[in-house]
């Protein structure tokens, strides 16, 4: 693996290998840009075939944090750590406190929170050695009714764009995945009149979402091919492919999971189709405003966080409109976006100021 040819090329700051004998810990820290401000971005943890498919993922979140917390607004740059190890047989106070040792070091360039295999316990035992971690359970807590919320709105301003109208009364959405972000998303939906088809691996959360809003449920492998107006990822990435899409009948595809696309091309083809896609990263923000909400210096605010969530809706017609506007498919405005603002503020940021 050749990490500073992948860093020159996709313009990396720091990777940091940390390593503790005592806990076991083997993690990676990737810090991609730091533009915006400190690096935010959750903490995975996960049984890696390699340690370079381990870095290889690291490298890949931060980045997408960058351009997540860049379109989204925020004073924060990208990063993401990546605990190597099984999260339900690995996990200790020590080895989460010795991660904590490591961002601390960093002096807040980096600062931590929640993602795939972790969960509220460690980001205590992490807050144990550092202040640089945030979505704690005593400040703003679980960050997935806020995703859930976020993605809502996204919908909303895709609907409006396709059917001429944001109510979804009537509409037919179709959600892959029942978990946190999907059970909470299914709920405004169903409150907001709208029939749902949903799909599990797990029986509990299907009976859950079937018996709580009403919802028809198909086999996981049917979800793509079902009559329906929205297609709602909310499980898994790369659930966009070449064998998917000649399935979908949907008009737009919205939903919580990150890199839905297998590759960039999947997003030019659901433009060929006339599918509108809403960029993962895009509609799946309201978690990460919400933690962010966290280093407002007056504290965090839930209300505040709720009203910034909900803003997704103004960021999802802005990259729409860039679609139309320079003929490129949305992934592709998303992009765009992110970097128009990173480069902008980064000309801001060139003048001298006498500390
Ligand atoms: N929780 C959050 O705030 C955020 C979540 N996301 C992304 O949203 C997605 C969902 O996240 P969560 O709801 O937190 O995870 P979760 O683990 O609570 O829910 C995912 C659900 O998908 C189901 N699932 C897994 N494989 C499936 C398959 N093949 N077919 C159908 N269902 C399947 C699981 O059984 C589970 O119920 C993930 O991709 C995550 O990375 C992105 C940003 C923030
Ligand atoms: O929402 C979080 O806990 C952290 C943000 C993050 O890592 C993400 O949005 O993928």
């Amino acid at each position: 693996m050749k990490i500073f040819e992948i860093m020159e090329t996709k313009d990396y700051e720091n990777v940091i290998l940390c390593h503790d004998k005592t806990s076991g810990l083997n993690a990676i820290i990737a810090i991609h840009d730091t533009t915006l401000g400190p690096a935010l971005g959750g903490c995975r943890m996960w049984t890696y075939d390699s340690e370079e498919d381990a870095i290889n993922d690291a490298l890949r979140l931060a980045r997408g944090m960058t351009y997540k917390n860049a379109a989204a607004g925020l004073n924060l740059g990208g990063g993401k750590t990546v605990v190597i190890g099984n999260p339900r047989t690995d996990k200790s106070e020590a080895l989460f406190r010795s991660l904590g040792r490591y961002i601390e070091s960093l002096k807040g360039r980096y600062i931590t929170a929640e993602d795939v295999g972790t969960n509220l316990k460690d980001m205590e035992y992490i807050r144990y050695e550092t202040k640089y971690v945030a979505g704690l359970a005593e400040t703003s807590g679980d960050p997935s009714p806020f995703t859930a919320y976020g993605v809502y709105r996204g919908m909303q301003a895709a609907a409006e764009e396709i059917f001429g109208t944001l109510d979804l009364r009537g509409k037919v959405v179709a959600i892959q995945g029942v978990g946190n972000v999907g059970y909470n998303l299914a709920k405004h939906l169903y409150e907001a009149g709208a029939k749902l088809i949903v799909t599990d691996i797990f029986e509990d959360n299907v009976k859950r979402a079937v018996e709580e809003f009403k919802a028809e449920y198909v086999k996981p492998d049917e979800i793509y091919g079902v009559e329906c107006d929205i297609f709602a990822p909310c499980a898994l990435g790369a659930i966009i492919n070449d064998e998917t899409i000649p399935q979908l009948k949907c008009k737009i595809v919205a939903g919580s999971a990150n890199n839905q696309l297998k590759e960039e091309r999947h997003g030019d083809i659901l433009q060929e189709k006339g599918i509108l896609y809403v960029p993962d990263y895009i509609i799946n923000a309201g978690g990460v405003i919400n933690v962010a909400d966290e280093l407002n210096p007056s504290g965090y605010n839930r209300d505040r966080a709720m009203r910034k969530v909900s803003m997704i809706f103004d960021t999802v017609k802005k990259v729409i409109q860039k679609s139309k506007e320079e003929n490129i498919p949305t992934y592709a405005a998303a992009d765009r976006v992110a970097e128009e603002r990173i480069k902008t503020i980064a000309a801001v940021k060139d003048n001298y100021i006498v500390k």
